[in-house]
């Protein structure tokens, strides 16, 4: 598949099409089994589409449709690269996200008879949300289709303020990150309830009684960060779930089906808008000065660096000494061929994804640009 038409592919907005679920949490929240859990749930009624985008993951307790590890294999990457586990996941997913263009055609050509879109993600939960990768992935699928961020957040864990905060932060990250319709599931409520999660959004004084409770010298900083949450809160889509039992799975779709209506009204618009804006800038700077290749060179320098700060490859100003755990070090060492092959590939994907969204946008009718 020509890349131009995996980019083309990639800004189409979406109008109708199966809702897609993004599950996204921390390691050992229960994300795989909550895929497995809802697919379960979910396909008494409806047709889903399972993906697995996690490289290291041993086993995947669900039929699944498309499988990173059928494209990219996390150990030889691994040993190839000389990469560290996280190095290696997130190689992995920059690799798989030059080839996304054909996940995208496949979800497409199953368009019509499949209602659900399932993605489960990796672990290191940073690799994905705040890798390069991570950003294609989610805009190009959220381009084609409804798309969800369901956050997994593990309810007994949380139970200590200072850990919920964290956590709450992290999500509240990703939500304005994206700007995706969120839905946080409050799992594992076999073991403790999510009622004190809830308390703890609606009522302040709660929280911060909890948080008295806390004698961390993190409790100072949580209590502070507390004061800024509020708005998010005021917003934020809930539910307690239980991957384990299924306990909390009607409450949770009913949350997905007021976050797919989200994504019409809010971000549909708001992805309209910046295609008018894009197209308004390309068509200003072509009128100064005939300037695509001013623009070019500008977005390429900051797709590499981007690519760059995420994909592990050397800046310029880059120094081993900085490295903590070897894993960028080892990564920078390695000078074959095939690497630099890789980073450029995926730097030209990203690059072209720019280019063509502008152009995409100074056509005015959604035909995309040609090769
Ligand atoms: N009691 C209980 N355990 C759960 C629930 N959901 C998941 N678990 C357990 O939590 C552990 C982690 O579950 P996974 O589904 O592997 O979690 P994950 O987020 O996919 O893990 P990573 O892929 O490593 O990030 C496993 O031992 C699960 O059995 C739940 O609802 N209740």
């Amino acid at each position: 598949m020509a890349e131009s038409t995996s980019a083309q592919a990639a800004v189409e907005p979406a109008s109708h099409g199966p809702v897609c679920l993004l599950i996204l949490g921390m390691a050992g929240s229960g994300k795989t089994t909550f895929v497995q859990r809802l697919n379960a749930h979910l396909s008494q009624k409806s047709s889903t589409y399972l993906i697995n985008i996690d490289p290291a993951v041993l086993h995947v307790p669900y039929q699944v449709g498309i499988d990173i590890r059928d494209t990219v294999n996390y150990k030889e990457v691994m040993a190839q690269y000389r990469l560290g586990p996280n190095g290696a996941i997130l190689t992995c997913l920059n690799l798989f996200a030059t080839k996304f263009d054909q996940v995208i055609n496949l979800i497409n050509s199953r368009r019509s008879s499949i209602e659900f879109v399932i993605v489960d993600t990796p672990g290191q939960i940073e690799a994905f949300t705040w890798s390069a990768s991570g950003s294609i992935i989610t805009e190009a699928l959220a381009a084609q289709l409804p798309t969800v961020l369901v956050y997994v957040m593990d309810t007994p864990r949380s139970h200590s303020p200072v850990t919920f905060m964290s956590n709450m932060l992290y999500a509240c990250s990703i939500l304005y990150k994206t700007r995706l319709p969120f839905v946080v599931a409050l799992n594992k409520t076999d073991i403790i309830s999510a009622d004190f999660a809830m308390e703890w959004m609606t009522n302040f004084e709660a929280f911060q009684e909890a948080l008295h409770q806390e004698r961390s010298y993190l409790s100072n900083l949580t209590r502070s960060m507390s004061l800024v949450l509020d708005s998010f809160y005021a917003g934020l889509r809930c539910a307690g779930v239980s991957a384990a039992t299924g306990d909390g799975m009607p409450l949770f779709l009913s949350r997905v089906r007021d976050a797919v209506s989200e994504y019409y009204t809010d971000y549909v618009p708001m992805y309209e808008k910046l295609r008018t804006d894009a197209a308004a800038t390309a068509s200003k700077s072509s009128s100064v000065s005939q300037a695509s290749n001013a623009t070019t060179t500008s977005d390429l320098t900051s797709a590499q660096q981007k690519s760059d700060m995420f994909i592990g490859a050397r800046p310029a100003s880059y120094s081993e000494d900085s490295d903590d755990d070897g894993n960028n070090a080892s990564a920078s060492s390695c000078e074959g061929t095939n690497e630099q092959s890789e980073l450029e590939s995926f730097r030209r994907y990203v690059e072209r994804l720019r280019l063509d969204k502008v152009n995409e946008g100074c056509s005015g009718d959604g035909d995309g640009p040609s090769d």
